[in-house]
């Protein structure tokens, strides 16, 4: 698959049709459901594409830029209201597409969207948190230009397929964002991958993709979550929405298809959760106390407590986690392949960040240094 852009993805016709047989019910409930709490930072919506079902996208105007002293006094809420994750998003590379952006990083000290993603990350690290990087596609100098500062990154797969939904003078590419997964992973960045359902794709192509996902993990263990998200109405996409029905078979194919270390993710505010859980989802996302989810924004939030309810009712164990499983983090030290040494020494610090994360992840050991 994609040799054209230089990956040789073999996806195995057998191992599509078996993952088109999977049963949602066969699919055994996780024990535990993971959760991370986030504070979104859309740093511009500004966007090289026009995807047909965003309505994150917009060309500037006199809000094109999160202003520095936005970020950081969203960064200072979201750690007053308790959360790890620093969630930075932005339109893909909206400066190369408008000098006005351009204009508006440089004014600020800033030669790209890069440079200011990088700022962001110093920022939310200086307020103890930590970044997940959403930028769309990098290159692999782009991704390296961020990595040590970023917890983790992530880019949505969305689909193997070419669906009008991408296609025009400002569509997507399925390439360039497996060229983006494959980089991260040459890279050893804990990657966040995913699939949008319901955009025009089909059967085969879902599997298609969650294989495509499978071998990349494959080949450089990155993935540390895979999102099945149904697309949502707006006013730029009146297509159908995905029933729960279609879900369940989704994430029953992903949780099929992925080794156990990679979790599959549902957006609470997005789908429903017990059916889904059912059927073998086994993390929530980031959820807000404080942002909204800029790319649904009228999808609210649950509320901590009501999903902890509605998992334990289940039976199931709600537990919190960081933006980066625990898998990557190193064993000694501030740093390894996968963990920066600024974003190291945030959980192992002697501050009340530090002992907040360390209690997240049960590592009873104290401070490094
Ligand atoms: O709050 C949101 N978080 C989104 N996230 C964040 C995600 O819920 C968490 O940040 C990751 O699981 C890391 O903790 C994304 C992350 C990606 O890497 C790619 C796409 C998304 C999409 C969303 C989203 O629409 N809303
Ligand atoms: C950040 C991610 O948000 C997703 N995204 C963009 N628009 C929508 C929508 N209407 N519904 C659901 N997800 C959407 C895309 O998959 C993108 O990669
Ligand atoms: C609303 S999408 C934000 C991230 C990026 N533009 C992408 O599509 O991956
Ligand atoms: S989904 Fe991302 S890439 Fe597509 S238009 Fe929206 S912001 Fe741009």
């Amino acid at each position: 698959m994609f040799p054209a852009a230089g990956l040789d993805l073999s996806i195995d016709q057998s191992a599509v049709e078996s993952l088109l047989a999977v049963e949602p019910t066969a699919v055994e409930p996780p024990e535990t459901v993971t959760v991370a709490r986030n504070v979104f930072l859309p740093l511009t919506t500004a966007c090289r594409y026009a995807c047909g079902y965003c309505t994150f996208y917009d060309p500037p105007g006199a809000a094109d830029l999160l202003d520095p002293e936005a970020v950081r006094s969203k960064l200072r809420r979201g750690r007053e209201a308790g959360c790890t994750e620093a969630l930075f998003t932005f339109g893909d590379d909206p400066d190369e597409r408008y000098t006005a952006i351009h204009e508006a990083l440089s004014a600020r000290g800033f030669e790209s969207v890069q440079e200011y993603l990088r700022a962001g990350a110093k920022w939310a690290l200086d307020a103890g948190l930590l970044p997940h990087g959403n930028p769309g596609e990098q290159t692999r100098e782009e991704l390296a230009a961020v990595a040590d500062v970023m917890a983790s990154m992530g880019v949505m797969l969305e689909t193997t397929a070419e669906v009008p939904a991408h296609a025009g003078p400002r569509g997507k590419s399925p390439a360039d964002r497996l060229r983006t997964i494959r980089a991260a992973g040459e890279l050893s960045v804990p990657f966040t991958t995913g699939i949008l359902v319901g955009i025009g794709e089909d059967w085969r192509d879902r599997a298609e993709s969650l294989l495509a996902i499978r071998a990349l993990h494959e080949r450089y263990g990155h993935i540390q979550e895979v999102i099945v998200q149904p697309v949502t109405q707006n006013e730029r996409w009146q297509g159908a929405e995905p029933g729960t029905d279609t879900l369940r078979r989704v994430v029953a194919m992903a949780r099929t298809a992925l080794p156990p270390a990679v979790a599959v993710q549902i957006p609470p505010n997005l789908a429903s959760v017990e059916p889904l859980l059912r059927a073998g989802a086994d993390d929530l996302g980031g959820v807000s106390p404080v942002t909204v989810d800029h790319v649904n924004p009228e999808a609210a939030w649950p509320a901590f407590r009501d999903l902890a309810a509605t998992v334990e009712s289940m039976g199931i164990a709600l537990r919190e986690r960081l933006p980066v499983r625990e898998r990557f983090l190193p064993a000694s030290g501030l740093e390894n392949e996968w963990i920066g040494e600024p974003v190291g020494r945030v959980i192992y610090g002697d501050t009340p960040a530090g002992r907040h994360y360390r209690a997240i992840i049960g590592d009873t050991d104290g401070p490094r240094t």
